[in-house]
């Protein structure tokens, strides 16, 4: 458990704005990364959000100075950093950012305390100021006891603190993580992350976030980007992505319920594959035209097939510890995951009813992720 009980003593511990403006990366002519705009707050974390190979490490990458943007600029706080148009790049020592990564980096052949120190050596804080300081670097992540140990002899979990308190111990304004609990199992990353998170936010600093789980971002930011196709193509609070996703791509990557691509006329949809017709009561507003049906699970209820809006059979009932989880095929041609309370029969047939409020039409023009 980390402990962020006290500040170490220095008044240089709060955070910096981050911003991002027309921001681009290409790879050998490939664009990765196109026009990016991105403002951070000071003191916020935002967590970038995606699939494997979208960008998110190009573009934290690109924060911190380890790459050159080639299109646009990057400023931290009042500064520009990194600006493709004028050739400036302050390198990731000039730019006030610790940097959390993967594979914790920690050098085998020096103590904890070493490790920690390291930064501050580099900076050429004198030994007591420098003492002092790793001690209060090591205290906030609660491994003051481990000081003199050597890195190898600690748990992953405990290798990642040592590699947090060396990403503050140089006092930055900005702190980037880059899938920092990826290598740890699921009930330490639960919560290490809150850990985390309620440190960042005891220090005051801003955060950006690298994860491909959304339950990590949901758990540490206080915005989280999603990035698909070369962009971030949304972002929002965790609470309003999950309630309001803007597209079927962010409701899909998210897992957010059945998303089922159809087409609208007369406020019904109609499926490929599939001879179902579903009359939607408000009609979608008069929309029409090809596009994605989404229904949120919470808007969704295993009912009898009789009563039902959607029909369909049981592939299987899943015990989930808290319950059952259901998977359901449904007649229109879409499987769906439902949380119900007793184990269903497979291939019985079952009803799905649908909160029609609760249910969104996503016209074709979406941005893919
Ligand atoms: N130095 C490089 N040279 C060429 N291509 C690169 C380089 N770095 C990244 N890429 C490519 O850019 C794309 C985005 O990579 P990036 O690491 O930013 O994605 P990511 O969203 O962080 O993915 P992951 O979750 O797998 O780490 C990938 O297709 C990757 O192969």
């Amino acid at each position: 458990m980390l402990a962020p009980r006290q500040r170490p003593e220095s008044p240089a511990l709060a955070g910096a704005s981050v911003s991002a403006r027309g921001l681009g990366k290409s790879f050998g002519g490939k664009p990765i990364l196109t026009s990016v705009d991105l403002d951070i707050a000071p003191g916020e974390v935002v967590a970038l959000l995606g699939s494997s190979g979208s960008g998110k490490t190009t573009l934290l990458r690109m924060i911190a100075g380890l790459l050159a943007p080639s299109h646009g600029s990057v400023s931290i706080g009042d500064d520009v950093v990194a600006d493709a148009g004028t050739g400036k790049l302050v390198p990731p020592e000039r730019r006030s950012i610790g940097m959390v990564f993967q594979d914790y980096a920690l050098w085998p052949h020096m103590t904890v305390a070493g490790n920690v120190s390291f930064p501050l050596e580099m900076k050429g804080v004198n030994g007591e100021e420098r003492a002092r300081r790793v001690r209060d670097a090591l205290d906030l992540v609660d491994l003051g006891a481990f000081a003199d140990r050597s890195p190898s002899t600690l748990s992953g979990g405990q290798q990642q603190r040592v590699a947090l308190a060396r990403a503050i111990v140089s006092q930055p304004s900005v702190i980037l993580f880059d899938e920092p609990l990826s290598n740890l199992d699921r009930e330490l990353r639960d919560q290490l992350v809150v850990d985390i998170a309620a440190l960042v936010r005891s220090l005051g600093l801003t955060g950006v976030y690298v994860t491909h789980d959304h339950g990590e971002a949901f758990a540490i930011a206080d915005r989280v980007a999603v990035m698909a196709g070369g962009g971030i193509v949304q972002i929002a609070p965790p609470e309003h992505l999950v309630a309001r996703p803007e597209s079927a791509e962010v409701a899909s990557f998210l897992k957010l319920g059945l998303i089922a691509p159809g087409h609208l006329a007369d406020g019904k949809v109609t499926f490929q594959d599939s001879a179902d017709v579903l009359a939607t009561p408000g009609g979608f507003n008069g929309h029409a035209g090809p596009g994605d049906l989404f229904l949120p699970r919470g808007a969704l209820r295993i009912v009898a097939p009789e009563a039902a809006s959607l029909t369909g059979t049981v592939v299987r009932s899943t015990f989930r510890g808290e319950g059952y989880t259901t998977r359901i095929q449904l007649s229109c041609g879409f499987d769906v995951d439902l949380p119900n309370d007793e184990r269903l029969r497979d291939n019985a047939p079952v009803g799905v009813d649908v909160v029609w409020d609760r249910a969104r039409w996503f016209p074709a023009t979406a941005t893919s992720v």
